[in-house]
């Protein structure tokens, strides 16, 4: 069966647009995505420049598969409507919206990139990160089943939602995890990909990788990253197992099997196995072969 996969985002990297020596860095890293970032990271004397830097990098943008997307300031900001007008015209696969509170956000952010004849290619991403986009949030991820409003990524933004809500950051994130969770069940019911928080320790490698292993299992679909030392364990972690693939090839070898041709479920090493997980197992060696292609 033939399947038509969305790109990978299993590391999604921010990079301040004023940082020329991380942007000369960016051919040798082995991320998915790149955010340049224009908001948080950047200071306000600061973003008329890294506007312009923007534009030219995206004048020359490099070949590759790899995404580039740029987070925007916010739109009721001083610079958020001259960002998201300079970003229509750049060849840029997307803008994130940072601190958006309600559909309404993405609606209008929309209708200026219609408005400027943007290209469809052009998608809309949202930062998670403001207690009425968690309280917004289904309606919110609902706009990823309109094609039209452009919207194909949300991202968990828990430094801005830790400062506005007071729930304290734990290694293990035991008061955050119901928001996660929820974050991964609107994102999948609207149809499109979340991305995981970034940890702001990126000296604690081991923490990271456990913290990617940890949102894999929760459903995310990759990780935002802050430093080059974290797209590895990223990459790992949102990446299929050896021993995940070899599980896969052996659901598709056993209702490859003459006697299963016509079983809707079989037995396979004492367990049961439906054509539904036929359909997860070729999704992954999809996405196996997917990233290998990738890599070339
Ligand atoms: C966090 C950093 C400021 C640390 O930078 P630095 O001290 O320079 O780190 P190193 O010396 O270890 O760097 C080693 C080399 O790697 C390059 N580098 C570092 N970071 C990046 C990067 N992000 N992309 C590409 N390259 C990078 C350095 O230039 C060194 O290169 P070389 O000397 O040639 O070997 C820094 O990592 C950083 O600025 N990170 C990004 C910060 C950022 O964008 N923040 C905003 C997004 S996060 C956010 O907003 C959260 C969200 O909104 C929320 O609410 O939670
Ligand atoms: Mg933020």
């Amino acid at each position: 069966m033939q399947h038509s996969l969305p790109r990978p985002r299993r590391s999604v990297l921010f990079v301040p647009a004023t940082n020329e020596k991380a942007i000369a860095k960016l051919a040798q890293l082995a991320c998915d995505t790149v955010i340049f970032d224009l908001e948080d990271a950047v200071l306000p004397e600061q973003k008329a420049a890294a506007r312009d830097r923007l534009a030219k990098f995206f004048a020359e943008r490099p070949a590759g598969a790899r995404e580039y997307v740029v987070r925007i300031n916010g739109l009721k900001s001083p610079w958020g409507a001259d960002d998201l007008a300079a970003a229509s015209g750049w060849a840029t696969d997307g803008v994130v919206l940072p601190k958006i509170e309600t559909p309404r956000d993405l609606l209008e952010a929309n209708d200026v990139l219609d408005e400027a004849d943007a290209l469809d290619t052009l998608k809309l991403w949202a930062m998670i990160e403001t207690p009425r986009a968690l309280v917004n949030l289904a309606a919110v991820a609902e706009l990823g089943r309109d094609p039209s409003a452009r919207l194909s990524c949300l991202i968990a933004g828990l430094n801005d939602l830790a400062k506005d809500t007071g729930v304290r950051l734990t290694p293990d994130r035991r008061y955050i995890q119901p928001w996660l969770m929820q974050m991964v069940l609107c994102a999948r019911a609207g149809g499109i990909d979340m991305l995981d928080s970034v940890s702001n320790d990126f000296r604690d490698l081991d923490a990271f990788a456990a913290e990617c292993g940890e949102a894999a299992a929760m459903g995310f679909s990759g990780k935002t990253v802050i430093h080059p030392a974290q797209i590895g364990p990223a990459n790992a972690a949102f990446s299929p197992s050896v021993e995940a693939l070899a599980e896969a090839r052996a659901v598709v070898d056993a209702f490859a099997l003459p006697e299963n041709t016509s079983s809707g479920v079989i037995s396979l090493g004492g367990k049961m196995v439906e054509r539904l997980h036929l359909a997860e197992a070729e999704r992954l060696l999809a996405r196996a072969a997917q990233l290998e292609s990738l890599r070339h």
